[in-house]
């Protein structure tokens, strides 16, 4: 027994030695786990709601820290990058496994900033479930909508926790209320806060009621809230009004999931009293609504005091989705051919890698989800998107800074590949000896990048450091941009906001410890033509290696409409190639059209042709005539291609389709364009003045819209009534009552975002804090003469 020990202690030491950064640990094992048994969830929420302070203590709780992290002392272990230590933000999204009442759960922390909102929807991509932290102090906030919308798209199944029920002025009820009126939610609470008065007559949170089991759940036994005292609710107990409000909190539930449940309404029609029906019953009907969008379960307590985590995770496990429960996805193949990627480990595989992060030790580190099949370690993998052969060399499964090595990863899961030397966020990869070659995974949409900075090597021996720790940075972040500028030659870096691209700055310097300067934060501008209709003709002639080539494009740009917003892929733009096969191709000496197939005539297929073509396209719209930003808004359809004799090339034809858009330009009405955001303001109403004054000003702004925020509950259009708790009643926080104090005006208008620059700290400092804000890009707007006239002055004054 001794030996054995001694042996498998001297196998652990081995193991220990050949790779020091595997932790190997005695705690809660996530391993074996089969996929009715994983739930792959994320944390959505507005800056600040809590999400970093929630995810340390589901960690502590399910046993995977010995100590929970503080967002405020930078100690957390989910914000394990520097920068997020130092700010107390989230800037990548750390994925971690943690296993809770025999389940393994899969949890991405997504950040909160504006600036990573594509860090979110990539998150959002992969996830079945997500948990949206709201803060019970300010409510449904501007950045709580948008990621609201970006779950909506994807479909994903939400429960929610209103965070902060310690604060003052933290309002449950009217949380709730706002989750119907700002965010189109039919939220059904599961529980109601218990208030109580200090000495002092201070009101104070201290535990939850549980509407299903009708117990009151309190954590005043330990501090760090590991143990949940549990007393059945009755008439009896000390705190007044508390059981009637339960009461009346479990009737309203169990009646909203009746009109929505048919078995509810079977149960809720034969059951005499609404009491009867069991906790398992409500809870299967709570999990078939919130599975199909229907309902939203709402969940309350105060993280960082340790109250509410635990009956979160059991939520998270009741009433998310398992993979199975989702909607099959649906891949492309070349052409119009689609397929259906079955969530079985017996399906070939079929995994997207959603994120990319590059270590100083492991080199890039792949996050893949396995949608089918069963990915082993050492497998040779083909990337569809990049077409090249990949190889694993380790997989690993993350506990957010520390990890451990997996045999597989399998159908349902997510975890890490280490050796991949291509792959980027976003790609889709398969079994080497698949032959399904053009198997792809739908991707994200990327929005425009509209800020850039000027980035420079310190010396000459900093540029090849440099150009890789840009390489890497550009892997693991698709909403960033690298390009050379044509007339300086200097490297632009382009990203989504000014924080993104401190960010970057601050990664190049003190991670890969480059030695590089970046110039000031510019806004990334757009250029287009007013005009009707240009038709041009266009012929390119070249003697190349001592042969001619010839071609000639016929194309016709027109402006897009004012709401059509053009292809993503496409730079706002809309390409149309209108080539058929028989007309491609013109003989020299007889210039009537031909009619024989492309391939007959030249070395290169109808598709490789077509390819050159629209890649000229591109090239040409990246870079505008009047200061080289990228042309936007138009829509360009090649209707014609000649190709003379057979020594055509694809870069020839590349060549002249990027020149006939040039020239088609030459001359014509060229205009600069601005971005112009969308801006949400959450503000309280004393500062209303004030900051629209500032807005409507000199920041130029346009405001399209004034709500209230949580009164116009009325207004919405909705037919299931829901159960709101009361905030008054003498058991809620600070006896507020039902009419809100302080209350926040909503402020929507469209503004450019040059003005918007610095624009948190000024907001900050207008109305003391209390207000906040949310920016999108909304569309690239035509600029004055004035306007464009200073930006060309101030452009041409150098980076
Ligand atoms: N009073 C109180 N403060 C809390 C609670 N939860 C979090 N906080 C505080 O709120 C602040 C923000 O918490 P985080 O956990 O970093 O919030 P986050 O949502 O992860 O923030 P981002 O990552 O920047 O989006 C910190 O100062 C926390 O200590 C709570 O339950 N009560």
């Amino acid at each position: 027994m001794i030996k054995n020990y001694i042996g498998n202690f001297k196998n652990l030491l081995i193991k220990i030695q050949r790779y020091n950064s595997v932790h190997y640990r005695f705690y809660s094992s996530v391993k074996d786990y089969s996929i009715s048994k994983t739930r792959n969830i994320g944390i959505i929420a507005h800056i600040d709601a809590g999400k970093t302070t929630t995810t340390e203590r589901m960690l502590y709780y399910a046993g995977h820290t010995r100590r929970i992290g503080d967002v405020d002392d930078g100690t957390t272990v989910m914000d394990y990058l520097k920068q997020e230590r130092e700010r107390g933000i989230t800037i990548t999204s750390a994925t971690i496994t943690f296993a809770w009442r025999n389940y393994r759960i899969n949890l991405i922390d997504t950040p909160g900033h504006v600036d990573f909102t594509v860090e979110v929807e990539r998150s959002i991509r992969v996830l079945d479930g997500a948990v949206t932290i709201l803060d019970a102090v300010s409510g449904v906030e501007a950045q709580t909508q948008t990621v609201w919308a970006q779950a909506n798209r994807y479909n994903v199944p939400r429960i929610a926790y209103v965070n902060k029920m310690d604060r003052v002025g933290a309002r449950f009820g009217k949380t709730v209320k706002e989750m119907k009126y700002k965010l189109g939610a039919i939220p059904l609470v599961c529980q109601i806060p218990v208030m109580q008065k200090d000495n002092r007559g201070n009101v104070l949170f201290c535990g939850i009621v549980d509407l299903l089991d009708m117990q009151v759940l309190d954590w005043n036994k330990d501090p760090k809230g590991s143990i949940i005292n549990k007393t059945p609710l009755t008439d009896k107990y000390p705190i007044m009004g508390i059981y009637n409000e339960a009461i009346k909190g479990r009737s309203s539930l169990i009646e909203a999931l009746s009109e929505m449940d048919d078995n509810m309404l079977d149960l809720f029609l034969s059951a005499e009293d609404h009491m009867k029906i069991s906790v398992e019953d409500a809870k299967q009907a709570l999990r078939r609504l919130t599975l199909r969008g229907k309902a939203v379960p709402v969940f309350c307590g105060a993280s960082f005091r340790n109250i509410g985590v635990q009956p979160l995770m059991d939520a998270v496990i009741d009433y998310l989705p398992c993979p199975l429960d989702r909607p099959v996805p649906i891949a492309s193949l070349s052409g119009d051919e689609s397929v259906e990627i079955l969530p079985k480990e017996n399906e070939k595989l079929c995994a997207l890698a959603f994120k990319v992060i590059h270590d100083n030790k492991r080199g890039p580190m792949v996050f893949v989800r396995v949608y089918s099949g069963k990915l082993d370690n050492h497998m040779t993998l083909y990337n569809t998107n990049t077409q090249h052969k990949e190889r694993v060399n380790k997989l690993l499964q993350m506990y957010a800074n520390d990890v451990e090595e997996i045999p597989s990863i399998t159908a349902g899961n997510i975890g890490v590949i280490i050796g991949l030397k291509e792959t980027r966020t976003g790609d889709t990869l398969i079994q080497f000896n698949d032959s399904r070659k053009s198997l792809r995974l739908q991707t994200i949409d990327i929005p425009a990048p509209v800020f850039f900075r000027v980035v420079e090597a310190a010396g000459i021996s900093e540029e090849k450091p440099l150009e890789e720790a840009l390489k890497n940075i550009l892997r693991e972040d698709p909403s960033l941009h690298v390009h050379i500028d044509q007339d300086s030659g200097q490297t632009l870096i382009s990203g989504m906001g000014e924080l993104h691209l401190e960010i970057v700055k601050d990664r190049l310097l003190n991670d890969f410890k480059v030695k590089a300067e970046l110039g000031k934060m510019r806004i990334s501008y757009r250029e287009t033509v007013i005009t009707d209709k240009i038709d041009h003709t266009y012929l390119y002639e070249r003697e190349v290696m001592g042969k001619r080539v010839k071609a000639q494009i016929s194309l016709t740009i027109t402006p897009l409409y004012e709401n059509d917003q053009g292809s993503f892929k496409e730079g706002g733009n809309r390409i149309t190639l209108n080539l058929s096969k028989k007309t491609i191709v013109s003989d020299e000496l007889d210039q009537s059209i031909n009619s024989q197939e492309t391939n007959e005539l030249i070395n290169l297929s109808f598709e490789e042709i077509s390819n050159a073509v629209y890649t000229g396209i591109i090239s040409s719209l990246y870079r505008g005539p009047i200061l080289g930003f990228p042309i936007t808004k138009l829509s360009i359809n090649v209707h014609s291609l000649r190709l003379f004799g057979a020594e055509s090339t694809k870069t020839a034809i590349s060549t002249c389709a990027s020149q006939a858009l040039t020239d088609a330009l030459k001359g014509r009405n060229l205009v600069l364009l601005e971005p112009l955001m969308n801006v949400n303001i959450d503000v309280p109403e004393e500062y209303l003045g004030v900051v629209l004054g500032d807005l409507t000003g000199t920041r130029r702004g346009n405001v399209l819209g004034l709500e209230t925020s949580g009164n116009v509950f009325d207004n919405f259009d909705n037919n299931i009534e829901i159960y709101v708790p009361s905030d008054s009643t003498s058991f809620s926080s600070n006896n507020n009552n039902d009419t809100v104090v302080n209350p926040k005006r909503v402020i929507h208008a469209h503004v450019p975002l040059s003005t918007m620059l610095g624009y948190s700290s000024s907001l900050r400092s207008l109305t003391g804090g209390t207000a906040s804000f949310d920016m999108r890009l909304s569309s690239f707007g035509i600029m004055s003469d004035d306007r464009a006239k200073a930006v060309i002055r101030e452009m041409q004054g150098g980076f």
